[in-house]
């Protein structure tokens, strides 16, 4: 998995690609990595699939009923400090390593959590298998003030070192934008690995490959020949 998140001029960029593993078997090519949690608040989520995913929408079950009892609009540092005391509590036994993205009345944040309770709060983050292919982009080509086009481009940069560098990321680039005003999901904006037609046919004429010899048996003598070695 590779996931990450870039705030910019206005707002805050996650992405992610949508390769699922179960070892070295890939479960899904199109998985979804991107998580809603608030209007204005999302997450990506690298580790165990049932653990980020239940994970998101408890805490954005509890984010609701928090900003209900308050009245107010649910803030990005009390879903980062609700998910990474959920985590503690499960001594990181919850495989859940979450970047958490968000607007709110106090601006724009950017945080990430760990499975253990660890966070940190950056201008730009990236985690899981693929999180230092993708560094290497951020580091190389990330700058103070960027506009929403040039974070996505970065971001989506970003996700493409992991597909390309990273055997446990692949597939597609999953994008969510959220600015003040509103939310967009760009669900697949990039579909670097569709198949493409075959350039010819690859269906062999019958009789392309000659019949040496060829033997009639009943099955009643099947037996017969099943240990025979015919030369
Ligand atoms: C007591 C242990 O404390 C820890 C503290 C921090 C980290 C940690 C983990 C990560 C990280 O993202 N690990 C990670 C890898 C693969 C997938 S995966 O989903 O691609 N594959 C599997 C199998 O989970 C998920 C997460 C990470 C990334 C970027 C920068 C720092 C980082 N630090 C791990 C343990």
């Amino acid at each position: 998995t590779t996931i990450v998140g870039c705030i910019f001029d206005g707002g805050v960029v996650i992405a992610a690609d949508t390769r699922a593993t179960s070892g070295p078997i890939v479960a899904d090519k199109n998985c979804e990595k991107l998580h809603y949690i608030a209007p204005q608040i999302w997450c990506a989520g690298a580790g165990t699939a049932a653990d980020t995913e239940f994970t998101t929408a408890l805490i954005s079950s509890q984010l609701e009923l928090h900003a209900m009892s308050t009245g107010r609009k649910p803030r990005v540092v009390t879903c980062m400090t609700m998910l990474k005391q959920h985590l503690f509590r499960y001594q990181g036994h919850i495989g859940a390593y979450l970047v958490v993205a968000g607007v709110d009345p106090t601006g724009t944040h950017l945080f990430t959590v760990h499975a253990h309770g660890s966070t940190d709060k950056l201008p730009y983050v990236t985690m899981g298998s693929g999180s230092l292919a993708a560094m290497s982009v951020f580091e190389s080509k990330w700058k103070a003030e960027l506009t929403q086009e040039e974070a996505v481009e970065l971001a989506s940069q970003a996700i493409l070192a992991g597909i390309w560098n990273d055997l446990g990321s692949g597939s597609n680039v999953d994008v969510a934008v959220i600015t003040p005003e509103k939310t967009t999901l760009k669900r697949n904006l990039i579909k670097p690995n569709e198949k493409v037609p075959k350039q010819q046919s690859y269906k062999f004429a019958r009789g392309t490959t000659a019949v040496l010899n060829e033997k009639i048996i009943k099955k009643s003598e099947i037996g017969r020949y099943v240990s025979v070695q015919e030369v």
